[in-house]
């Protein structure tokens, strides 16, 4: 079964645009001028039952408006979209039933509740049998071993414990298609792997389409099979992520953090993107990881090294030059 199909979908928004200072403003009162903003381009995308993608693209690429526009949050200026059958802007309630939604920078929890009370309000909304609740709740408290945050005040929970939360609360009714935009923003590394683990449990085991949307490629190399790059409101790649990473990343990003301060030597091949007096932070051929490794290790007093995967600006500008 398609989860997903849009042909075409296009959104326009169309802004005020003030000219500038006083007489600017009261020229507005009188003559007001728009500008016309493309966020989403004649884009297409169909999405198969039980799938996990991944929706990249640089600030303002267009991810969030496609989002709003498949959960019907708003409703596309052209074009045929449809989930699970629906037309999402229409907001049936077999459709809102079927659907959950997290946003990591807005949470949909009631910060003076527990969390316990927080979940048996979700569960009064959204009529989830007792029985149901019950299996659902315990399954995921016990997944992401959250027991003893049951009886806190939400708003007395850490970041990470709180996108735990959300999770749980977007799962409880068995949706068919969960999307998440950016869950694990600002989240130490702990907290990501736990998410990350959680999300890849639950496509699994439940069958649950998932679509996310995430700046950080760690996310999407460690999720999702299939990858969409999203730039100026266009799609510019459809398909494997594990191409996508051979094919047009081409770097990593190395943090040493050193005891003491230092001055250590610079493999050749590696650029300095920060230096202090005990952190250095290098871009590094992807090829040349281990050695590069092997340069620091054992020649220097470490108390720590990070390795990240490059940036999806970079990435989307290969895409873009085709190298
Ligand atoms: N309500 C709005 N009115 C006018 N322009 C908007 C509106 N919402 C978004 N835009 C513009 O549409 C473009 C796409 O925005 P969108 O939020 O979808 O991007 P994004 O890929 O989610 O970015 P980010 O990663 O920064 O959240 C941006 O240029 C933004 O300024």
């Amino acid at each position: 079964m398609k989860m997903i199909q849009t042909k075409n979908i296009t959104k326009k928004y169309k802004r005020y645009k003030k000219q500038e200072g006083v007489i600017g403003s009261v020229k507005g009162l009188f003559h007001r001028e728009y500008e016309e903003k493309i966020a989403v381009d004649a884009f297409n995308m169909d999405v198969d039952e039980g799938e996990f993608i991944g929706l990249i693209g640089q600030n303002g690429a267009g991810k969030t408006t496609l989002v709003k526009m498949l959960t019907g949050i708003i409703a596309p200026t052209s074009g045929e979209l449809q989930v699970m059958g629906f037309y999402p802007n229409k907001l049936e309630k077999a459709f809102k039933q079927q659907y959950a939604v997290v946003m990591g920078q807005k949470s949909q929890l009631f910060f003076e509740l527990t969390a316990e009370d927080t979940l048996r309000l979700f569960k009064e909304i959204y009529c989830i049998p007792e029985g149901e609740y019950r299996k659902n709740k315990n399954f995921f408290v016990e997944m992401f071993q959250v027991q003893e945050l049951m009886n806190v005040q939400v708003r007395t929970l850490s970041l990470g414990e709180r996108m735990k939360m959300e999770l749980i609360v977007a799962l409880l009714h068995n949706p068919k298609i969960l999307f998440l935009d950016e869950p694990t923003i600002g989240l130490d590394a702990v907290a990501s792997k736990q998410i990350r683990t959680f999300l890849k449990d639950v496509n699994e085991s439940r069958g649950t389409t998932i679509l996310l949307t995430s700046h950080y490629m760690e996310d999407i190399k460690a999720l999702c099979k299939r990858s969409i790059v999203v730039n100026h409101g266009r799609k510019i790649y459809d398909g494997d992520t594990k191409m996508l990473f051979e094919q047009y990343q081409k770097s990593k990003r190395m943090t040493i953090y050193f005891e003491h301060s230092v001055e250590p030597d610079v493999p050749e091949n590696c650029r300095i993107l920060e230096k202090t007096n005990d952190k250095l932070v290098l871009e590094i051929p992807k090829q040349n990881t281990e050695k590069v490794l092997e340069s620091y290790i054992g020649h220097y007093p470490i108390r720590d090294i990070g390795i990240e995967e490059e940036e999806i600006g970079s990435v989307v500008e290969r895409i873009y030059k085709g190298v």
